[in-house]
């Protein structure tokens, strides 16, 4: 499939949205070199991704019966290219060929040698010479003084939605304008991002539009990643393409190893690709286990540069894929969390360790499918909630009937309960009266025995040492709630 940034990539200039400023520079610098050769022969066009700076220059050249030479600036190979063109190309048009217009893209991302080269180069040359650029201020002095610059504004979220609706229109579908819109917005002025989140979305399903964005959203900077490793046959491009990313090589892996079939078509090719990640794989575990991070770097440059070189790419719109293990971990993530708290109530409940609360757990899910009562009881023994239950039995029918029996089972409880405090109130009432009896038993004792004769408390020798023991004695005979209760 065609990309859209492609089928819908203005042909003229006229078509190129928004940026009259910088037309109004670029055209009379092209129609100076039909007579002559102009000033400054070469022009930096600057600004924002997707704002239409490559679309400008092949609407351009199309117009102006150029042919486009596209060369990547931070490719080492670019220099002898470009002389090679700035030495044939002024005579061809001679032969009544086109003349030859140099464009050089990421002028920002070249090595200061280049720069030098390059500046050599423009100023040597008989053609016309345009260069892009996101950041200027990044561009190589001596490129920079060698070049006009030409600045290209960011596009407005109502341009970006003007173009996402001409291009349902041409593909004559509908897209809800609340996708267009959010589409839109989220491509911040990147009408290159906005087409291709726009026919991601189409080839998704526009239903699950919202989804597939704040799924791309998440995943943006590894998709970029993916559409930078796979778009280049230029080794350090390639490289470069993982700096700044937040996912861990691990994770880059298998976002490789997920897409390397829609990239690539050949046997072979795929082979040498898995070849090299395989091997990528094996040098990042080395570099892990020996803490050797010269074997890192190594893994990385496989990962990126390997696979980017490994053969020959589909053309088109190429989409890519998460890969299936981190949708599986993702997807099973609630499931895991569910399992863990089983287990660590069996652990609590049970007083048993991990493993064989684990073990355990295996035989509660069969029991859970066969014998609803004996589950019911166990999942109001601990206390298990609805995704406990239902994770548990897999059977939404059983369920239902496991919840069922455990309302009754609760029910019950609940009525024994009350029995049971209402059994307990009464016997503390019982312990309360014996234990008013004896203590009024004791009182009248203590009185008789205060009152008794002259005689006695000789013959008793009237040692108040005795008494009390004899009191104590008397008081350990007291009734108590053991005694009671073996009553
Ligand atoms: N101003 C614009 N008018 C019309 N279409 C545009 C414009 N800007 C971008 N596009 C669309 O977005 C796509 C990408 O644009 P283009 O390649 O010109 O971006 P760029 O400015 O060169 O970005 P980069 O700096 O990333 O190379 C094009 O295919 C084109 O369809």
């Amino acid at each position: 499939m065609l990309p859209w940034t492609e089928k819908y990539r203005p042909k003229r200039l006229v078509d190129i949205v928004n940026q009259d400023k910088a037309l109004e520079k670029i055209k009379p610098w092209i129609e100076e070199w039909l007579h002559g050769i102009p000033k400054k022969k070469a022009l930096l066009l600057a600004g924002p991704p997707g704002s239409g700076k490559t679309t400008t220059v092949y609407a351009l050249a199309n117009e102006y019966k150029f042919e486009v030479i596209e060369l990547n600036a931070s490719d080492d190979r670019t220099f002898g290219k470009i002389e090679r063109y700035l030495n044939a190309a002024y005579t061809m048009d001679v032969f009544g060929r086109r003349r030859k217009l140099i464009f050089l893209d990421e002028v920002d991302n070249i090595e200061p040698s280049g720069a030098k080269e390059i500046a050599k180069l423009i100023g040597k040359a008989q053609n016309p010479i345009m260069m892009s650029a996101n950041r200027y201020w990044e561009v190589p002095i001596e490129i920079r003084n060698k070049a006009e610059i030409v600045q290209y504004k960011r596009l407005s979220q109502r341009d970006i939605l003007k173009a996402l609706f001409r291009i349902t229109k041409a593909e004559g579908i509908f897209v809800p304008k609340e996708v267009l819109q959010m589409i839109a917005q989220r491509a911040r002025g990147d009408l290159r991002a906005a087409i291709n989140d726009l026919q991601t979305v189409v080839s998704g399903g526009v239903e699950d539009a919202e989804l597939i964005l704040a799924y791309r959203d998440v995943e943006k900077s590894i998709f970029e990643a993916l559409g930078a490793i796979f778009a280049t046959d230029n080794t350090k491009r390639a490289k470069m393409a993982i700096v700044n990313l937040d996912n861990t090589p691990d994770e880059i892996l298998l976002w490789l190893d997920e897409n390397i079939p829609y990239v690539y078509y050949k046997p072979e090719d795929i082979a040498k690709a898995y070849d090299t990640i395989s091997r990528a794989d094996i040098y990042l575990g080395r570099a892990k286990r020996t803490g050797n991070y010269g074997l890192w770097k190594y893994a990385m440059d496989m990962m990126t540069a390997g696979v980017a070189v490994a053969g020959i790419k589909k053309k088109g719109f190429i989409r890519f894929y998460p890969p299936k293990t981190l949708s599986i971990l993702r997807d099973t993530k609630e499931e895991r969390s569910i399992r863990d708290s089983i287990v660590k109530k069996i652990m609590k409940g049970m007083h048993m360790s991990k493993l064989e609360a684990i073990e355990t757990m295996r035989i509660f899910k069969s029991i859970f499918s066969s014998n609803l009562d004996v589950a019911s009881h166990i999942a109001v023994f601990l206390e298990l909630g609805d995704k406990e239950i239902e994770f548990l039995t897999e059977d939404k029918e059983k369920v239902g009937k496991i919840k069922g029996k455990m309302l009754s089972i609760h029910k019950k409880l609940k009525e024994v309960k009350t029995e049971l405090e209402i059994r307990v109130e009464e016997v503390m009432e019982k312990i309360e009266r014996v234990e008013e009896d004896t203590r009024e038993k004791e009182e009248v004792k203590e009185e008789v025995e205060i009152e008794e004769p002259e005689e006695s408390k000789e013959e008793d020798l009237g040692s108040k040492d005795q008494i009390t023991e004899e009191k104590k004695d008397k008081k350990g005979k007291q009734v108590t709630l053991f005694d009671f209760l073996k009553k």
